[in-house]
């Protein structure tokens, strides 16, 4: 990378440095970085040659990427008005109307504190909570039985179980199971897609249009499809209001929204609650497999005394601090999104010395914050420990828009902080605690290669999941 800046300053403030050359409306973000996978490396190579602030250019914008816990803290904290703001984008299609591509003004907070007070009230949806963990120790149950030696790859269940809780919250628990899968399986194909379409790096795939032609096809089509089933689920939901009370789209129907709006955003709540949670999951068995003494440590914790997640009407719950602390180190080592929602500003401010103009595309590297190796001890060792009282993180509070510290955030902070970290840890928490009193969860035999049973590589992508997808031997625990 060339670290010459050709255009350095903006109203007399030197802008964050950038690689050159930069082409007009082109920018130079698709040239360096053509795709997602190739921007962890080139943002790497930048950061490490001109420190925690550079940018790549998107047209004429800016986009600014940050990678360092005390300006993201001053940013979303300290400045955290000015940037609460959301990029716009002309390629929004299923999420166009959601919370979270919806800029900073009063629309944006009378849907965040609807859906924040829907999050709260079913804080302890025990039954939703209870069939989905039955329903999934079942399905492990029956893979475990139907495979030789009981080696399993349990991402699919997992996926599965989270779909059934976060939909009957959203609406309702009389969906039929036929109507949930095709809904399943439309969130997966339009997802895919997306992926595939790079939606991310616009400019190649306008460039490639043959190519990318029947794709942007089958996403239409699919998203159309997306629209009808949900179309109908909310006019049953409108029928027959009783039956659904609490339930994410009765609130809705409550704020005299248009249909295009509700449907967004329904897709939004389960494609932000599903896809993070799954694969939140995904990583914090594979640790537990991994390290089998914090499992057995876990396991022992959990058989003195029960969470109080799954229980109905037990006020208040009694904590659970080593279960807590395996789930909140799993989220600091492995978040589910290694980068914040896009942000922007209102106007040009001046952040760590660089001017950041009005409307830059504002990205927060989250997992280096979490990884940072000045903030944490051993950062790649899993040591839940570290959360537990007294520990390095035990003032730590990812829950908390306004964090009082930020040396985690994989929930964001400050006010787009994410409105369903309180649901999305109580429900890996219970998760987690039931997956450990079912089921032994134990290593494959290494392979003649002596290579570790479990890969922890990363692939990025919308949610940064494993690279190969988690295969354990499960063996089913005597009650
Ligand atoms: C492990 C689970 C989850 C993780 C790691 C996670 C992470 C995040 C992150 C990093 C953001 C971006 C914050 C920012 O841009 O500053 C976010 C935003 C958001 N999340 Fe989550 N999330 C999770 C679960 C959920 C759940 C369960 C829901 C709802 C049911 C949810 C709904 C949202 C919404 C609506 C936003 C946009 C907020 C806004 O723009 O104001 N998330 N989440």
């Amino acid at each position: 990378l060339v670290s010459t800046n050709h255009k350095p300053y903006h109203n007399g403030h030197p802008l964050p440095p950038a690689p050159w050359p930069r082409l007009p409306l082109i920018g130079n973000i698709f040239w360096y970085s053509p795709n997602i996978a190739s921007l962890t490396a080139v943002l790497g190579r930048l950061h490490n040659s001109h420190g925690p602030v550079v940018s790549l250019w998107v047209g004429n914008k800016p986009a600014v990427f940050l990678d360092c816990h005390e300006i993201t803290h001053k940013a979303l904290t300290q400045m955290g008005t000015i940037f609460a703001h959301r990029p716009t984008s002309w390629f929004e299609g299923v999420n166009s109307h959601g919370i979270n591509s919806t800029t900073y003004c009063g629309r944006w907070s009378l849907l965040r504190r609807n859906l924040s007070s829907h999050l709260a009230a079913v804080q302890h949806a025990t039954d939703a909570l209870r069939s989905s963990i039955d329903g999934l120790v079942k399905n492990l149950e029956s893979a475990v039985a139907g495979t030789e030696g009981g080696v399993i790859a349990p991402s699919e269940p997992f996926r599965h179980a989270m779909f059934s809780f976060f939909s009957a919250l959203c609406y309702g628990k009389q969906v039929d199971e036929d109507v949930l899968a095709s809904l399943r399986d439309l969130h997966a194909e339009i997802i895919s897609l997306i992926v595939e379409l790079d939606a991310f790096h616009l400019m190649p795939a306008l460039l490639k249009l043959v190519y990318y032609l029947p794709k942007w096809r089958k996403l239409l089509s699919a998203q159309r499809r997306h629209h009808v089933l949900v179309t109908a689920l909310i006019s049953a939901c409108r029928k027959q209001p009783e039956k659904v009370a609490g339930c994410y789209v009765h609130t809705l129907l409550g704020l005299g929204l248009g249909e295009d709006e509700m449907v967004s955003l329904c897709w939004e709540y389960m494609n932000a609650s599903v896809k993070t949670t799954t694969t939140a999951l995904d990583w914090i068995m594979a640790r537990l497999v991994l390290h089998q003494d914090i499992q057995q440590k876990l396991r022992m914790d959990i058989a003195e005394r029960p969470s109080g997640n799954l229980v109905p009407c037990c006020e208040p719950r009694p904590r659970r601090p080593f279960l807590e602390a395996v789930v909140v180190e799993a989220l600091r080592l492995h978040p589910p999104a290694h980068y914040l929602l896009a942000h922007t500003t209102d106007k040009d401010v001046i952040l760590d010395k660089y001017a950041i103009p009005k409307g830059s595309i504002v990205n927060i590297n989250l997992a280096n914050i979490g990884r940072d190796a000045t903030l944490w001890t051993d950062p790649n060792v899993f040591m839940p420990e570290r959360f537990m009282e007294g520990g390095e993180g035990s003032n730590v509070n990812c829950i908390s828009g306004a964090q009082t510290t930020t040396k985690m955030l994989p929930f964001g902070a400050g006010r787009r902080a994410c409105p369903g970290a309180a649901i999305a840890l109580t429900v890996l928490q219970s998760f987690v605690e039931e997956l450990v009193k079912w089921f032994q969860w134990e290593p494959l035999e290494r392979g003649l290669m002596e290579e570790p049973s479990i890969d922890m590589i990363e692939k990025q992508g919308i949610v940064t999941e494993m690279r190969i997808p988690l295969r354990t031997r499960l063996v089913v625990r005597q009650h």
